[in-house]
């Protein structure tokens, strides 16, 4: 094991990084977004913010308002309602509880039967009611966390699949990191934490003010002690410990996303992986993830030890206060034992109620973390959904295809790949476009997909719904075999394939397997309905014949294959091209094999310097030839 020091702002904190091959060499360095252990937590630090508890509200309240602000808000302000209710009435009952334990003390201590069993009575009385007011509460609670995570839930993810976004906040924005554990694990710590610290809250206030009126008629100085303790106590903790502890909460968040995504990318990747012989480069990667965490969560729990110390100490300097208090006035006759012992209980229950928020700095710093991740995630949905200046999509039903002063950029914008592309495809024609590996040729598709908007220019296509794209790695989503051909379509929405009034019929899949060269699949896995995970059953060429079924069958207006067939050979190729020819009148074509311009009628080819030229498939054979022959003179 290796020693290595992580700093941090105020500390330094040695952490062990585990070398199982050699002990006395160092680990070597992981290329994760940084070169080692010091940068990372650097980095780490930069993307956490640096707001107060205080700042963090409104980004909170943006959060919330989503629900109670939102279609279902009637629904959000009863459960609410009802859960604020039900605190009232549990927090009168343990005044009433207190009154009858200060008259059952008294009775005893004076010896008073009568009083005793009178009291014994009232008390079997109340838990009558209060045991199902309490389990009312619970209840109630737990649905409030329920359907606002449903709602909270549904709404991010409608977000997130909405306008592809999914696609370009993994592709154009890359600063949110794991929005997947964000809709998946910080909504439902949100929901919980909020209901559970506002209903907190609103408790202790109801409890506040019945047991102020207690200790009132007793001691009213002991109230405004209390006060004045509990406001200079809870601003001074929430100054020193709130933003650290949010910070370093917001950061494990983090790190715990990052390591799980190392392990499921692992997952995904097992094949490559394996062939690469790359499992020691992955464990060290997700140890270095794991060494991060371990990190963070070490320094947390420094701070939650001093936190922890700091309020022991804060709370048990008053314990014996009320008594201290109230006994010269027991000693002198003026009030029964009992009342010693109900403002003692007054005061505890007065004092846990003010300093609420200091008791529960920890889960206050855990929910301002998931308030601020949560908001950052509907920011980053937002900003994607109004872009600003961009390419403009358009659609016409009397076009095939038209670009009109295309310029497409990176994501980051920092270089272009195409400059003022005019291009018009009409009906019944192709495009085969071709270039240089990296020119940009996938590239121009994503901008036609709407995929990538940054840019300028105007794209003119037929309505979405008319167009077909098959990208380079073949999509195999979970399901029956059935669920493959008639992807992205449901298996029982067949009305949704060329506008069909009922499911497609397994003699059109049979046959169209036969088309893709694929008859003797159904048979050899077991049925159209076998389920398999079918981008491991299936080889790379065969899954790219499964893609291209689902254009054929969905015989779009216009189609766009990208590398569609480079796993193929040229005969299985050439037999899909001739299908399609067949099944869709236009379509555009990324490839590299020259074997494919016998099935185009136009070509875009590069030319260099961001620079496109497009031409028909004669005038790119005549402008070749006639480089050829300037070649050889
Ligand atoms: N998400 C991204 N962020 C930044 N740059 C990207 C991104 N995706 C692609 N690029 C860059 O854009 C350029 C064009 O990529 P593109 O995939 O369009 O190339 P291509 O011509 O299709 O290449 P190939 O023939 O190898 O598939 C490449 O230099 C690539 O590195």
């Amino acid at each position: 094991m290796e020693l290595t020091k992580i700093p941090n702002n105020s500390e330094e904190l040695e952490v062990l990084i585990p070398d199982k091959e050699d002990h006395s060499k160092p680990a070597p360095a992981i290329h994760l977004n940084v070169n080692g252990t010091a940068e990372a937590v650097a980095e780490a630090k930069a993307q956490t913010p640096h707001t107060s508890l205080y700042q963090v509200f409104p980004k909170w309240l943006r959060v919330t308002r989503l629900w109670f602000n939102g279609k279902e808000r009637w629904q959000a302000w009863g459960w609410a309602a009802a859960g604020v209710l039900l605190s009232l009435g549990t927090s009168m009952m343990l005044v009433v509880v207190s009154y009858v334990h200060r008259d059952l003390e008294t009775a005893m201590s004076g010896k008073d039967q009568g009083g005793f069993y009178g009291a014994i009575w009232k008390y079997a009385f109340i838990i009558l009611i209060a045991a199902p007011l309490f389990a009312a509460t619970d209840f109630v609670e737990l649905r409030l966390v329920l359907e606002w995570r449903r709602f909270l839930t549904d709404t991010l993810m409608s977000g997130y699949f909405a306008n592809r976004t999914f696609f370009k906040l993994h592709h154009q924005l890359g600063v949110l990191d794991n929005p997947d554990q964000r809709m998946c694990d910080d909504v439902p710590a949100f929901t919980d934490a909020s209901v559970t610290l506002v209903i907190g809250i609103v408790k202790k206030f109801f409890m506040m003010i019945g047991f102020s009126g207690v200790l009132w008629t007793v001691a009213p100085s002991l109230v405004f002690f209390l006060l004045a303790y509990a406001t200079i106590g809870t601003w001074l903790t929430t100054a020193v410990f709130g933003k650290r502890l949010m910070q370093l909460q917001f950061s494990q968040l983090q790190k715990e996303g990052d390591l799980r995504f190392d392990l499921v990318r692992a997952r995904e990747n097992s094949e490559s992986i394996a062939f690469y012989n790359g499992e020691k480069h992955e464990e060290r990667c997700a140890s270095l993830r794991l060494v991060l965490l371990v990190a963070v969560v070490r320094i947390k729990i420094i701070w939650a030890s001093f936190l922890a110390l700091w309020t022991n100490f804060y709370q048990h300097a008053t314990l014996l206060l009320p008594s201290l208090l109230t006994a010269p006035r027991y000693f002198a006759g003026e009030i029964e034992f009992g009342v010693i012992t109900q403002v003692s209980f007054a005061f505890g229950r007065i004092e846990s109620a003010l300093n609420y928020i200091l008791n529960h700095l920890n889960e206050l710093s855990g929910l301002a973390a998931q308030a601020e991740r949560l908001d950052a995630l509907l920011a980053a949905v937002k900003q994607i959904e109004s872009p600003g200046p961009c390419i403009l999509n358009e659609t016409s039903d009397s076009v095939t295809m038209r670009l009109d002063s295309l310029c497409v950029h990176i994501p980051d914008g920092s270089r272009h790949l195409c400059q003022d592309l005019n291009v018009e495809l009409l009906k019944g024609q192709s495009l085969l476009v071709v270039g240089q590996s990296g020119c940009g040729k996938s590239s121009i598709l994503r901008a036609i997909a709407g995929l990538w908007t940054r840019g300028t220019g105007k794209v003119v296509t037929p309505p979405a719904s008319s167009l077909f794209f098959l990208p380079q790695k073949p999509y195999m989503p979970l399901g029956p075999l059935r669920s493959q051909l008639l992807f992205p379509s449901g298996a029982d929405s067949g009305h949704w394939i060329g506008n069909r009034s009922g499911p497609v019929p397994d003699s059109e899949l049979l046959s169209l397997l036969k088309e893709v060269q694929l008859s003797e699949l159904v048979e050899r896995v077991g049925g159209l309905e076998a389920e398999a995970e079918w981008s491991h059953v299936l080889s790379l060429g065969e899954q790219q014949r499964v893609a291209f079924l689902r254009l054929l069958l969905h015989s779009p207006r216009l189609a766009f294959l990208d590398e569609a067939t480079g796993a193929l050979d040229s005969t299985t190729e050439a037999a899909l091209y001739s299908a399609l020819r067949r099944y869709c009148t236009s379509y555009v074509s990324v490839g590299h094999r020259m074997e494919l311009l016998a099935f185009h009628t136009h070509v875009l080819e590069y030319m260099g310097n961001a620079r496109w030229q497009f031409s028909t498939v004669e005038e790119y054979h005549e402008r070749h030839a006639q480089q050829q022959r300037v070649k050889s003179t």
